[in-house]
This record gives structure tokens, C-alpha cells and sequence, in this order.
């Protein structure tokens, strides 16, 4: 009886090999894409992919598949990623828009979409209507005194903690600063990371979500043995998943019923909320699920890459320390009207934002039915295809010296005269870009010219290789960033 059961298993076990292997023949020769350049062995199948991504090491893959092939590379049996101004612009500002691939874009755990990964176009602009007013220059206005009061007790706690001269881990700071001003502007309450010098548990479950998501993406891949793969999986990792899911929903249920009008993005959200045209109490969660942490971690990251690489080049952390300190009278005078007066800081936060994006993929799209010019070739309909930012930022025949932090290439400097801005895209392009990107680039300058106001910086040795093969999961998975910060006395 053993026997027979060994016997079946091994019958299905080469049948599914058979099956493979059939498949990966008629990709690699037979597919539509199969004129576009790329390694058979991607061609073929998912695999590759599905083992670089969840080794966290495929914006680094995509970089060098593009250097080997060329501004287009096929990286899957179905997609393709480009690394060209002009095929970003076709992917993303489509009109109609391509929708977004499933592939990419989990649904959230209770079955309703977010902003982020809802498909029907006119459902996307439904909701986007409704969450404009949250981001909108008033309610930016309104939200300020609120973020300010964050950013003072970040740097109160900051001069406290640095006094006895120990190291502070910087990558924590700007987490827990980035997600208290959210929680707030969000859930209406503090994530309390500031004054308890701590990251709470439901941040930290977030982290180890985007893991999740990513290993179950790759799962995805493989719809024939997709139910063994998930059962493979850490299911401690999709019991957090859904936890963190529903602790969201229950905060965004105490807020609404709260009924405050306190100016956070819920009041915005709900007196423009009209009954037949706004969204429902089962869109509002997950969107406000996704608010949480699209606008913490990413502003986070920024704040992270920026001090590494002004540590790492200590002639232009002079320079913008002069511009901070030579550009105002009192710290008070710092606020996000005035800091758009910053060229130089403009000019470091953008340039941290082409060498380390803090979304490194890209936006994902699908073809639709019956095909569609990209970067002036015809790529059949269902195809998967987007710009890799990563890739779009680090490539040699966008930008001079790459590799090279030069906020100066921003400043018209005549040395990279030849760099193409319109590669440049850390928001996306179209209408699924970043919603959040004033309040991101608002608070991104009045923290950073806030820090250098009030602290010298200087590296560790433990500092140096901070960015050195980090991994992606969705976003980056930061190391600790260890620096000594000296409080500036006047
Ligand atoms: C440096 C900071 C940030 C960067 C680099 C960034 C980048 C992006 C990118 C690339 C997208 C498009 C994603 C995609 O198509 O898959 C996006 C979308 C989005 N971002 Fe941001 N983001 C940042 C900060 C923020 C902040 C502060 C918020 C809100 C508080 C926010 C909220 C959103 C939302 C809701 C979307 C989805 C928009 C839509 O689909 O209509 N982001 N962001």
C-alpha cells in the first residue's frame, strides 16, 4: 500500500515536471516576449525571480541585468522592466491608466481594497477624491502645529538621550518620530515611540509583515503547488499579518467614533465623504491601514539614507550645516513655509532620493487587451511591465558618475548637464502617485534642517557600511545607523 502511494506521489511529482519543463520550452522560444532580451533562465520561469526576491536582493538583480542587456530586460516568463525616462512615462501615464498587476499588489487580509492595490480605475479616483482633502496645501496648514509638536519633543528627546555622548541609532529616531506624527495624523493617537524610546509592538509586527508579503508574493507565482508553498511558510508570519490588520481596524473605528474634529487626515477624510460618491467604512480601513505605514517608513528611510551618505561626504555636510544655521535668526523660524527657501537642502534630500530610493521597485502595471506602445515597441496585452526606480536611478546612460552623491547635479551644475531628470520619479508619475508627497517633502526638510540646527554629526565605524548590500523587502530593511550627535550650544 506504502509502495503504491510512494509510486502516485511520484507519478504527479514528474508530471509536474514534465509539465515545467514543457512550459519553460515554449516561454523561452514560443512566448510573444520572446524577442526581448534577458536571461533564458528568467524567460523560462519564475523561479529566479521568485529566489532573488525573497533572498531581498532584486532591485540589485534588476541593476544588473540592465547593465548586461539594455534599457529593456525581461525578467519573467510575462514582464518586462525598463530603465528609460520614455517607457516610464508610456507605463505609467497611460490614458486610460494600465491597471495595476495583481501579481504585485496584495489584497489586504478582510477582502476589500486599498488606494493602493484597488484596480477599477474609477474606483481608485472615487477614493483618491475623498483623501485629496487630506493632503491638500490647507489641510498641510492645519496639520503643521500638530507635526511640529512631534518634531519638537523628537529633538527634546534626542538631547537628552545624546548628552552622556553615547551613539544613537539614527534609523530608530526617525522611526520613531515618522510613525508618532502618523499615528497621529491617522489614528488620532501617538504610537508613543518618542517618549518611550521604543518602537511599539505594532510597528514592529510591520516590519516583519512586509516579509510576509513578499514571500507570499513569490508563492503566488507558482498557482499549481501555490497552497504547499503557504503552508510552508512561517505561519506565525500570517498570523501577525492579520493581527496587524485588525489592531488598524480597530483604531480607525475608535477614531471615527470618536467624532473629533481635530485636524488629522479622518476629519478631511469624513467631511468629504458624500454618501453616494465617497467611500465606505470597508475601503476607509485598509486605505487608512496603508496611510500608516506608506507615510512613515518611506519618510523614515529618506531621513536614514540622508544622514548616512552626509556623513559619508563630509564637504557637503558642511555646506548644508552652513546654509541651516546661516538661513535663520531662532529654531522657531524653521517651519515648512520657510525651509522651501533651502536650495541646498532641497537639493541633498532629491539627491538621496535618486541613490537610495526608499520605494526601490517601481509601480507595476499590466498591459491591456490587445497591446500597447511602450518605449516605441509594441508589447502584446497581459504583459507585467514597470520602470525599476532603483534601476532608473543607478543607471549609467541616465545619470554622470552614478554611483556618485552629488547633490550639486541638482544645482545645474555644468558637470551633469547631460543627466535625465525626467528618470527621476521617487513619487511615481500618473494618477496612483504618492498622495502623500507635499506632507512627505514638508516634513523631510523641517526634520532634517532641525537636526543639523541643533546637532553636530559625526560617524561611528559601525556607520560606514550601513547601506551595503541592505536587502529589500517592498521597501529596505535598515541595519541600525549608529552616530554620535554633538547638541550644538548658542
Ligand atoms: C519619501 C517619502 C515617500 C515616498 C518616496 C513615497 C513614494 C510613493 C510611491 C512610489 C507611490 C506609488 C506606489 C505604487 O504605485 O505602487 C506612493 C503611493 C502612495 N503614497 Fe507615498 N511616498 C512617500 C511618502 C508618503 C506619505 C508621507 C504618505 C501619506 C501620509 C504617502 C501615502 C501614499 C499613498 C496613500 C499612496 C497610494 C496613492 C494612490 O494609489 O493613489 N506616501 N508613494
Amino acid at each position: 500500500m506504502f509502495a503504491l502511494i510512494l509510486q502516485a506521489a511520484g507519478a504527479v511529482v514528474a508530471l509536474l515536471l514534465l509539465q515545467a519543463v514543457a512550459k519553460g520550452i515554449y516561454n523561452v522560444f514560443l512566448h510573444p516576449l520572446r524577442k526581448y532580451p534577458g536571461p533564458k533562465s528568467f524567460a523560462a520561469t519564475s523561479l529566479p525571480w521568485a529566489i532573488t526576491t525573497a533572498q531581498g536582493q532584486w532591485a540589485y538583480c534588476i541593476r544588473s541585468l540592465h547593465e548586461r542587456y539594455g534599457h529593456v530586460v525581461r525578467t519573467g516568463p510575462n514582464e518586462l522592466v525598463y530603465c528609460d525616462a520614455a517607457s516610464m512615462k508610456d507605463i505609467l501615464t497611460r490614458r486610460p491608466p494600465m491597471t495595476k498587476s495583481a501579481a504585485y499588489y496584495n489584497m489586504p487580509p478582510l477582502g476589500t481594497h486599498s488606494i493602493l492595490s484597488v484596480k477599477d480605475e474609477a474606483d481608485h479616483a472615487r477614493y483618491r477624491r475623498v483623501l485629496a482633502h487630506a493632503f491638500s496645501e490647507k489641510a498641510l496648514r492645519e496639520q503643521e502645529p500638530l507635526i511640529r509638536n512631534y518634531i519638537d519633543l523628537f529633538i527634546a528627546r534626542l538631547r537628552e538621550c545624546a548628552a552622556d555622548g553615547t551613539p544613537q541609532d539614527l534609523v530608530a529616531w526617525f522611526n520613531y518620530v515618522s510613525f508618532d506624527i502618523i499615528g497621529d495624523l491617522t489614528l488620532g493617537q501617538s504610537f508613543n515611540c518618542l517618549e518611550s524610546n521604543t518602537l511599539h509592538p505594532w510597528v514592529q509586527y510591520l516590519f516583519q509583515n512586509f516579509k510576509a508579503v513578499t514571500l507570499m508574493g513569490c508563492a503566488r507565482r507558482f498557482p499549481s503547488v501555490f497552497g504547499i508553498l503557504m503552508k510552508l511558510m512561517p505561519q506565525k508570519s500570517l498570523q501577525n499579518r492579520l493581527e496587524h490588520f485588525l489592531f488598524s481596524k480597530r483604531k480607525v473605528e475608535e477614531r471615527i467614533q470618536s467624532q473629533s474634529d481635530r485636524k488629522d487626515f479622518m476629519t478631511f477624510v469624513l467631511r468629504h465623504n458624500e454618501k453616494d460618491t465617497g467611500m465606505s467604512m470597508d475601503e476607509i480601513v485598509p486605505t487608512f491601514a496603508v496611510l500608516l505605514l506608506a507615510g512613515s517608513e518611506t519618510t523614515a528611510t529618506l531621513l536614514s539614507v540622508t544622514s548616512f551618505y552626509l556623513l559619508q561626504n563630509p564637504e557637503v555636510m558642511d555646506k548644508l550645516v552652513k546654509e541651516i544655521r546661516g538661513s535663520f535668526k531662532n529654531e522657531e523660524d524653521i517651519n515648512m513655509v520657510s525651509v522651501n527657501s533651502l536650495q541646498y537642502e532641497i537639493a541633498v534630500l532629491d539627491e538621496a532620493m535618486r541613490i537610495h530610493p526608499p520605494t526601490p521597485l517601481g509601480s507595476p502595471r499590466v498591459v491591456p487587451d490587445g497591446g500597447e506602445m511602450v518605449g516605441g515597441e509594441w508589447v502584446p496585452g497581459g504583459t507585467t511591465l514597470y520602470a525599476s526606480t532603483y534601476s532608473m536611478n543607478r543607471s549609467a546612460k541616465n545619470w554622470t558618475d552614478p554611483d556618485k552623491f552629488a547633490p550639486e547635479r541638482w544645482l545645474k551644475d555644468p558637470k551633469y548637464a547631460n543627466d535625465d531628470k525626467a528618470a527621476f520619479a521617487p513619487f511615481s508619475l500618473g494618477t496612483r502617485n504618492c498622495v502623500g508627497k507635499n506632507l512627505a517633502i514638508a516634513e523631510m526638510r523641517v526634520i532634517l534642517a532641525r537636526l543639523l540646527w541643533n546637532f553636530d554629526l559625526e560617524p561611528t565605524e559601525q556607520s560606514c557600511g550601513w547601506v551595503q548590500n541592505m536587502k529589500q523587502f517592498i521597501l529596505w530593511e535598515k541595519p541600525p545607523l549608529l552616530v554620535k550627535l554633538k547638541a550644538v550650544v548658542r
